[in-house]
């Protein structure tokens, strides 16, 4: 990465998953806004009418590699090329013992916050230009 694009002083803001199910209604559904190869993308809407993307990672390994890979990689950036990262929610997972075997009660959430981009993705600019 162009040193001038990075940060040396990097600051990062931590969301709850209580505050980030607030703001998508529950991660809903319908709040969906695309599907990446590692991430479910939710349009999540701040009080002060903000709308922010939050990218929820999906086949979190035990080793968290790519949370870990990604969050290293966007918290530096700054440019205006490059969507701004806002911030990131962190929840562990829990287990409880139900019949005498211990459970996942709830699996672990990884979630990267971003700016929200208007606009539709670029797939569907692409494919109109095609025809
Ligand atoms: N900041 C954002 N603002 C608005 N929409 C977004 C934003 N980030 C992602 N999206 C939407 O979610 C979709 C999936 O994004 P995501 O970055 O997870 O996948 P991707 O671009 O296909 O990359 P990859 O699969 O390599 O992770 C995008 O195509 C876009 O429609």
């Amino acid at each position: 990465m162009e040193s001038n694009l990075v940060d040396t002083t990097p600051t990062s803001r931590e969301f709850t998953l209580d505050f980030l199910r607030h703001i998508t209604n529950n991660l809903s559904e319908d709040r969906i806004i695309g599907k990446g190869g590692f991430a479910v993308v939710y349009k999540g809407v701040l009080d002060n009418g903000e709308e922010i993307a939050l990218k929820k990672l999906t086949h979190i390994g035990p080793e968290d590699t790519k949370f870990a890979d990604e969050f290293n990689n966007i918290i530096r950036a700054h440019h205006q090329n490059i969507i701004q990262y806002v911030g990131y929610c962190y929840h562990p997972g829990n287990w409880m013992k139900l019949d005498e075997k211990y459970i996942f009660a709830h699996e672990p959430i990884r979630i990267l916050c971003f700016e929200y981009l208007h606009g539709g993705d670029l797939e569907r600019h692409l494919s109109a230009m095609r025809t």
